[in-house]
């Protein structure tokens, strides 16, 4: 791997120029059913199982079989979504818990806990707005983490991420269980929209095309580097990669937009939240270079968190990696993210420390 610093907006910035990205490309659901046992027991929990999300998510983590045991955990209507996965003939035996009084079990001997409990936005709103309500449900939900399941690897999906997963990590301090290689939040959706994006308009296959996104997830701190897709699709110009950027960015209101009042993006987030919990899970086997773009702890910027792309391994985060080589107009999307992505971070922080 070659490192190098890139001078940014007055930053040092750690690159890692000549790494791949697999970046969301690991497509388990064409993949065989291995059913010979040879796959370590996992356990996958995934908690607001009974939402938008979490039904779908929980029909793709019961198609992975890396899992043995999947946990679904919602307030309420988790016993008729387990009923109903558990049919489904794959290896995971599905159990269904709801109510607090039930989430201990849930969690417990968890390897990966993921998280969609929350509010959705509607038309009109930010994720940010969705601050007051699930900042109280992701605090919760981490404090029984981590009294339940301390090691386990917690995809945050819940929104504003880039204020619940600092919300996370103060809670996991608090508690003393703290360990910035297991907290990860999820921006798996903006590569595969970037993705599906870029392809359509450049007219490359969009099958193993691959375009790491950085920053956080919303609005502005979303940033496609387009710059490095490959393959690159050199009909796409300066303009068409600035309309591209924006559509990435604006990729969740478009949905919201559409689904009118109904809530936001649920079938290609529960994708999305399935191929990253895919990766986390083959990470945890000893898979070599599983590479995903994700909301980390990190020093790649000044900011304490940052979405970049991120080797997994047994322990979870295994290395972050560097930005890489940025056109300008990427380095200008990077130092219009900053002030943005760290008040966030810091709303989180506060809220965490306040309560
Ligand atoms: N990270 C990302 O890229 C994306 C994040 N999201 C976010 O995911 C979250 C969920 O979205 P949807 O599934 O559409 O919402 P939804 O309202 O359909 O489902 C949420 C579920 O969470 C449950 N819930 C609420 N409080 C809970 C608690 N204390 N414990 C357990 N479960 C609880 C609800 O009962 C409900 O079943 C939202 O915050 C949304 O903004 C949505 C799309 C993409
Ligand atoms: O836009 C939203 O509110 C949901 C979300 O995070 C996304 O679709 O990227």
């Amino acid at each position: 791997m070659r490192a190098a610093f890139l001078r940014s907006a007055g930053r040092a910035l750690r690159v890692s120029a000549s790494e791949s990205c697999s970046c969301s490309s690991s497509h388990f659901i064409h993949r065989s059913y291995s059913t010979s046992g040879s796959d370590p027991e996992r356990k996958v929990a995934i908690l607001g199982a009974a939402g938008g999300i979490g039904q779908p998510l929980s029909v793709l983590i019961k198609l992975n079989p890396l899992v043995s045991s999947l946990s679904l955990y919602d307030i309420a209507g988790t016993p008729g979504v387990a009923a109903d996965v558990s049919h489904i003939n794959t290896r995971a035996e599905v159990a269904g818990y709801a109510g607090e009084e039930q989430l201990g079990k849930a969690l417990e001997g968890a390897d990966v806990v993921i998280i969609p409990a929350g509010v959705p936005r509607k038309p009109g709103m930010t994720r940010d707005d969705l601050f007051n309500i699930n900042a109280g449900i992701v605090k919760s939900l981490c404090t029984a983490i981590a009294k339940y399941c301390p090691n386990a690897l917690v995809n945050m999906i819940s929104n504003p991420v880039n204020s619940t997963v600092p919300i996370a990590a103060e809670v996991f301090k608090k508690a003393g269980t703290y360990d910035e290689r297991k907290l990860f939040g999820v921006t798996t959706l903006d590569v595969v929209r970037a993705k599906t994006f870029y392809a359509g308009k450049g007219k490359v296959p969009v099958d193993g095309f691959n375009v790491p996104v950085v920053g956080g997830h919303a609005g502005i701190t979303i940033l496609p580097l387009f710059s490095q897709a490959t393959p690159t699709a050199d009909s796409l110009s300066d303009d068409d990669i600035k309309a591209l950027t924006k559509r990435t960015q604006e990729g969740g209101t478009e949905v919201v937009e559409a689904k009118a009042g109904k809530g936001s993006a649920t079938l290609s987030m529960a994708y999305a939240g399935a191929v990253f919990a895919d990766a986390c899970l083959k990470g945890l086997n000893g898979v070599p270079d599983i590479v995903e773009c994700t909301f980390v702890q990190s020093n790649v910027t000044e900011l304490p968190f940052f979405a970049s792309k991120v080797r997994l391994g047994k322990n979870g985060v295994e290395e972050v990696l560097g930005l890489g080589p940025l056109s300008d107009f990427e380095k200008q999307g990077l130092e219009s993210l900053i002030p943005e992505l760290k008040a966030s971070i810091e709303k989180g922080v506060k809220f965490a420390q306040a309560n």
